[in-house]
């Protein structure tokens, strides 16, 4: 019960602070609504009466009140849904953005990694569109149905004291039942999520542009129209089969509850009543049957709300493992020094990614990261960026353990450039200038940091300059691969004053004379900070300050592309097959 209380206080603080002056005023509709059905039985009770003893004052009197009762249902009604409707877009909105922000204060990968977070996020998002809606209506219907029920017991318990008692007796194995099988419905949802996220990857895939090619060349659209109908089979049988049980279990137990209303009916005929009298408990019986019919069966729905917003509740007060705002806040004069000592990392389904990694990265210094595929390069620049925590050893910038920098402070000392990098439905200039929210506007920046990236000539080719909306799907015009990346770059770039430069592989995409004017771009830009750039191509790290091999999560070699040369280890086993196939 004091769960229940909890749930619903829950749900009610975020309908107020989602619109509070929306809230109430919905409250005072349904409070004015509640009164209705008591003060009509009165009506009809007067105007009987007023009947019976030949009376045409008191029955003009008794008429007047009914009428404006009726009226005030009738005007109640719309009102009601006009603010209805306006509070469910609000707490819609509200929910939807109180996800993404849970979402969004996340500082770590982990969460990214686990099919349960995607899961439950997923049943979060999917419920928002309709849950909202379902607890404002149930809980109003439920809170009026509740409200009114009052002076209806009330009335009942005039004629005898027992009679109410009944009544609430004769329905309580019904709203038990109901609320059962309601929780029963909600779990088979949530079981089923997993099915009902694969039904949606099926469906976006075929609307997605990357992989239409795809799909057209491989004749695989109906792979997927196959593989999202055996799922929604499944889960389609198992949703079918609650409902039945709900539509039996619900039948069964109405009729138990009219049982209630017939031996009240008994009661009644027991009695002498005058007409009217006898009009206003029958009136009242049928309200209140209907009414507590409505109650269960709406109460049960708003149960089921409820028990969406329990998780949306455990969700949003789930701690993250890496939040922003903990720790030292990082004010860097000059490049970093960094350290890595005895790091090892092992993803959460247990792969070994680096083991005993000691590497020291001078202030200033300029390292060339190379290794064959899944040697962990991209995790280390990852432990890096703080994406994820090392599971062994630490990190430390300038002496200081990186786990007790403040997260947000530390990466804005960092301009970064992935090997999966976003391609944003924004204007061209937006797709450079989102690396940095507070200097959106800044167009010399944007323009300097498009020719960091070798992608001046963009501005040429593109209608609108800067404010060339990108991408097909929203309208706009689309990039060819290497373009995508040049700007991927400059988004990189963007972030001029950044101590520390990391590139993760960003020129695959690029032709060789794009890519050899990147790399003397980037040498300039690394003066006097401190770099690290991921390769494969080790023609372009050749020049770097030093060279670090990685082979299957550990340091293998360390030296300047001479020294490795002479070494004639691994890299220079890598070189000479380069140099072979290159020429
Ligand atoms: N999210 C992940 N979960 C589990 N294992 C992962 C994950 N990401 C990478 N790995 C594994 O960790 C190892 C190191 O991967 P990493 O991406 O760091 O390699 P890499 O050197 O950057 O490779 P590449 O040159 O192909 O980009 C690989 O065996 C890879 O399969």
């Amino acid at each position: 019960m004091r769960d229940s209380v909890c749930k619903v206080l829950y749900a009610l603080k975020l309908v107020y602070r989602s619109a509070p002056g929306l809230a109430m005023a919905l409250f005072a509709v349904v409070l004015v609504q509640a009164l209705v059905p008591g003060l009509s039985v009165w009506a009809v009770k007067g105007l009987v009466n007023a009947v019976v003893a030949s009376s045409p004052d008191s029955w003009i009197y008794w008429g007047a009140f009914w009428l404006l009762v009726l009226l005030i249902d009738q005007v109640m009604g719309p009102v009601s849904a006009m603010v209805q409707g306006n509070l469910n877009e609000r707490l819609t909105a509200s929910l939807n953005t109180r996800l993404m922000s849970k979402v969004n204060r996340f500082e770590d990968l982990l969460p990214f990694e686990d099919e349960a977070f995607y899961d439950r996020l997923n049943l979060l998002r999917e419920q928002a569109s309709y849950q909202p809606t379902n607890l404002i209506i149930f809980l109003t219907a439920a809170l009026r149905e509740g409200l009114t029920l009052i002076p209806l017991l009330i009335v009942t318990g005039s004629l005898a004291w027992w009679l109410p008692l009944l009544l609430l007796l004769a329905v309580t194995p019904h709203a038990w039942v109901s609320f059962k099988l309601q929780r029963a419905v909600w779990e088979t949802l949530s079981a089923t999520n997993p099915e009902a996220r694969r039904m949606d990857y099926a469906s976006n895939l075929l609307l997605d542009p990357q992989y239409a090619k795809e799909h057209r060349l491989f004749r695989s659209g109906n792979f997927w129209i196959e593989f999202y109908l055996e799922r929604f089979n499944r889960l389609h049988s198992a949703m079918r089969r609650q409902r039945s049980k709900q539509l039996v279990g619900n039948m069964a137990f109405v009729a138990v509850s009219l049982l209630g209303v017939a031996v009240a009916l008994w009661g009644l005929f027991q009695r002498r009543l005058s007409a009217g009298d006898m009009a206003m408990f029958l009136a009242t019986l049928g309200y209140m049957q209907q009414n507590l019919t409505l109650l269960v069966s709406d109460a049960s729905m708003l149960y089921e709300s409820l028990l969406y917003f329990d998780e949306v509740r455990a969700f949003l007060e789930e701690a993250p493992r890496t939040v922003a705002g903990k720790g030292r806040v990082l004010k860097l004069a000059g490049p970093p020094e960094l350290s890595f000592e005895s790091v090892g990392f092992s993803y959460p389904d247990g792969r070994r990614a680096l083991d005993g990694i000691d590497l020291h990265i001078r202030p200033g210094e300029l390292v060339g990261l190379v290794g064959e595929n899944g040697a962990g390069k991209t995790t280390l620049v990852k432990l890096l960026l703080r994406f994820y925590e090392p599971s062994e050893g630490r990190i430390t910038v300038n002496g200081t353990d990186l786990s007790e920098i403040e997260v947000v402070s530390w990466r804005r000392h960092i301009a970064a450039v992935f090997q999966d990098y976003g391609k944003y439905a924004l204007e061209l200039g937006k797709n450079v200038s989102i690396a940095d929210h507070e200097r959106l506007e800044d167009e010399p920046g944007i323009l300097q940091a498009l020719r960091q990236a070798q992608a001046e000539d963009l501005l040429e080719k593109l209608p609108q300059g800067l404010r060339t909306q990108l991408t097909k799907e929203f309208g706009g015009t689309e990039l060819s691969g290497g373009e995508w990346q040049k700007v991927a770059l400059a988004r990189g770039f963007f972030r001029f004053e950044a101590p520390l430069v990391v590139l993760d592989e960003p020129t695959a995409a690029l032709d060789p004379l794009a890519e050899v004017r990147l790399y003397e771009q980037f040498a300039k830009i690394a003066q006097g900070r401190t770099a690290i750039m991921v390769s494969h191509r080790l023609a372009s790290v050749r020049h770097a300050d030093r060279i670090v091999v990685l082979d299957q999560g550990r340091v293998v070699e360390s030296g300047t592309h001479q020294e490795l040369l002479e070494r004639r280890g691994v890299y220079a086993e890598m070189w000479e097959a380069q140099s072979a196939w290159y020429g």
